[in-house]
C-alpha cells in the first residue's frame, strides 16, 4: 500500500488495522516489520495520501477500493487442523465491509486464500449489506513480493495477477485496479484471469517455490554420501534455461509465513476435491522439509561424538531468512529446539530479531499435527536457550557455531579470533553455504558444509 501511495499520488490510501500497537508504530519512526527501504517510502508519503488508523469503521465505508490482507493461518483446530487455511480474519473483515458500506466497491483479496474463497466471501458481503444498491465486485490480486526484497518486488514486479469474474462489472473492475498498478508497472505485466485461476496461481506459486528447494535439498543429502557439491550441481543444472539458476540454493530448510501454509492449504484444497494422490504428491515438499531440518540437527549431534549434552553452541541467525527479522517458520526453531532435547546449551545472535521473539518462538508449542513424539513440556527448552547481542560473546566458550541464517555481516567475521576463544575441536556447521569453507579448515575448524564433501573429520571410520 506504501508502494501504492508513493507511485499514485493522486490517490488517498488508508491503512487500518484492529492492532493499536501496530498502527501506533506505522505512526511513528520505528515501524513494526523491518524491511529495507519501507521506511524512506512511508516516511515520503505519510501524512500526504498515505494514512495509518485503527478507525476501519470509517475509512472502510468511504473507500472506492478495499484491499484485504489479514492473516490466513493455517487452523490449528477443528476440521482441516494442520491444512486448512482459517478464513476466520477474512470473514470478520467481509462482515465489517458490509456492515459500514453505502456505497458500491471493489473488493480485492490481498491476503492468500483457497480456491472459491471469493465466492465464500461475496455470500458474506451480500448477505450483510443492510442496503441492496450497494454492490460487491471481489477480484482476486494475489501478492508475490518476498520478505526482505520487498521494496524492488513492488517496485519491478515480474507480473501482476488480478483475477475478476467475466460479467461487465467484473471485468471493469479488473481494469480500475489494472491502472493503479499501470501507474508504474507495464501493461504487459499486468495478467488478467478469472477468480479461481487466480486464487490457485498463488498458492501454486508458493509450491513451485517451495518444491524446488525441497528438491535441492534432498540432492544435498545424496550429495554428502557420494562425494559431490550440491553448488556443482546446481550450477550445472540451472544453466539449462528450462530449469533455471533461481531457487536453487541448499539450505537448513525453507522458512517463512507462507511456503509451508500455503502448501498445506493446497493440499487440502485437493483432499475436499478427491484428489487425495495430488495432495500426497505436493506433501512431500514438506516433509522433506522437515527431513532436511532434522537431518542437519542429526549431524551437528553425530559429528560432536554423538553428544551435545552440556555443549555450548553458538547459533548465528534466527530469522527466516537475511534482511528480515521476521521469525515465522524460521528452520532455527526445530534446529535448536532438536539440539536442546538433546542437552544442548543454544546461544542465539541474530542482528534483527528481538531476544523477545526468540524466546516466544522457542516456548511456543510447535503445531505438532504429525509429529507426536515432540509434545514435550517446553520449560526446559527455555532454560537451555541464551540470546546474545554480540556474535564473539556468543562464541566465547562454545564447542560450535552454527549458521542459521544468511546474513551478510556472517561472511566479513574475525573467524580465526573466534577460533581462539572456543573449545576444540571447535566445529562450524554451515546451514547456508555462506561461508569460505576452505580457510575456515586452514583456521582448523572441523567444518560441515550442506551438501559438500564431508569434512574428513566428519567420515566415518576416520
Ligand atoms: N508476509 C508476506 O511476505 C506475504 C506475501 C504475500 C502474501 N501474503 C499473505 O498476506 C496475508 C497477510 O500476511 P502478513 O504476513 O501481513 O500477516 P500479519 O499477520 O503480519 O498481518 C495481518 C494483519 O491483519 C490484521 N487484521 C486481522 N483481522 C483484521 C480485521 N478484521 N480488520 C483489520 N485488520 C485485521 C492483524 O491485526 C494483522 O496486523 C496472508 O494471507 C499472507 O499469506 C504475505
Ligand atoms: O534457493 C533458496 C531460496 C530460498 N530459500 C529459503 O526459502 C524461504 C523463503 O524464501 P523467499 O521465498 O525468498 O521469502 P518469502 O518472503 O517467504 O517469499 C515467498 O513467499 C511469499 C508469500 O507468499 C511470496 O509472495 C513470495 O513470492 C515467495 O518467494 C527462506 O527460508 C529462504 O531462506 C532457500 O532455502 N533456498
Amino acid at each position: 500500500m506504501a508502494m501504492v501511495a508513493l507511485k499514485c499520488p493522486e490517490i488517498e490510501v488508508v491503512v487500518v488495522d484492529i492492532n493499536e500497537e501496530r498502527i501506533k508504530a506505522w505512526n511513528s519512526e520505528k515501524l513494526p516489520i523491518y524491511e529495507p527501504g519501507l521506511l524512506e517510502v512511508v516516511k515520503e508519503c505519510r501524512g500526504r495520501n498515505l494514512f495509518f488508523s485503527t478507525d476501519t469503521k470509517k475509512h472502510v465505508g468511504e473507500a472506492d477500493v478495499v484491499f484485504v490482507s489479514v492473516n490466513t493461518p493455517t487452523k490449528t483446530h477443528g476440521i482441516g487442523a494442520g491444512r486448512a487455511a482459517d478464513l476466520t480474519y477474512w470473514e470478520g473483515a467481509a462482515r465489517l465491509i458490509a456492515s459500514v458500506s453505502t456505497s458500491s466497491k471493489i473488493v480485492v483479496e490481498k491476503s492468500t486464500v483457497p480456491v472459491k474463497t471469493a465466492e465464500a466471501i461475496g455470500k458474506v458481503l451480500k448477505r450483510n449489506c443492510l442496503n441492496p444498491d450497494v454492490k460487491f465486485e471481489i477480484l482476486s490480486n494475489p501478492e508475490f513480493l518476498a520478505e526482505g526484497t520487498a521494496m524492488e518486488d513492488l517496485q519491478h514486479p515480474d507480473r501482476v495477477l488480478i483475477g475478476g469474474s467475466d460479467t461487465p462489472s467484473g471485468q471493469k473492475a479488473i481494469q480500475t485496479l489494472a491502472e493503479v498498478y499501470a501507474h508504474w508497472i507495464p501493461r504487459e505485466r499486468i495478467l488478467t484471469a478469472n477468480l479461481w485461476s487466480a486464487e490457485l496461481a498463488k498458492l501454486t506459486a508458493n509450491a513451485f517455490l517451495a518444491q524446488r528447494i525441497s528438491s535441492i535439498n534432498a540432492i544435498s543429502a545424496l550429495c554428502e554420501a557420494t562425494g559431490a557439491d550440491v553448488s556443482q550441481v546446481a550450477h550445472a543444472i540451472g544453466t539449462d534455461s528450462r530449469i533455471g539458476g533461481k531457487f536453487l540454493n541448499a539450505s537448513v530448510g525453507f522458512g517463512g509465513s507462507c511456503f509451508q501454509k500455503d502448501i498445506l492449504n493446497l493440499c487440502y484444497v485437493c483432499e475436499s476435491v478427491g484428489l487425495k494422490e495430488v495432495a500426497d504428491y505436493w506433501l512431500q515438499v514438506v516433509s522433506m522439509n522437515d527431513y532436511q531440518k532434522q537431518r542437519f540437527v542429526e549431524r551437528v549431534i553425530g559429528a560432536m561424538f554423538n553428544t551435545v549434552s552440556g555443549k555450548k553452541i553458538a547459533v548465528y541467525g534466527f530469522a527466516f531468512k537475511k534482511d528480515t527479522g521476521d521469525t515465522r517458520e524460521t528452520p532455527a526453531i526445530d534446529v535448536c529446539k532438536g539440539l536442546i532435547r538433546d542437552g544442548a546449551k543454544c546461544c542465539i545472535y541474530d542482528p534483527e530479531v528481538k531476544a523477545e521473539q526468540i524466546f516466544r518462538d522457542l516456548s511456543a508449542p510447535k503445531f505438532e499435527w504429525d509429529r507426536p513424539n515432540y509434545s514435550r513440556s517446553q520449560s526446559h527448552i527455555l532454560e537451555n536457550v541464551q540470546v546474545q547481542s554480540d556474535p564473539v560473546a556468543a562464541a566465547d566458550g562454545a564447542h560450535a557455531i552454527c549458521v542459521l541464517t544468511e546474513w551478510d555481516e556472517f561472511k566479513k567475521y574475525d573467524f580465526a579470533a573466534l577460533y581462539e576463544k572456543m573449545v576444540k575441536p571447535a566445529f562450524i556447521f554451515d546451514g547456508r553455504n555462506i561461508l569460505d569453507h576452505a580457510k575456515l579448515r586452514e583456521i582448523g575448524f572441523i567444518t560441515y558444509a550442506l551438501g559438500k564433501p564431508l569434512d574428513p573429520f566428519l567420515v566415518k571410520g576416520y
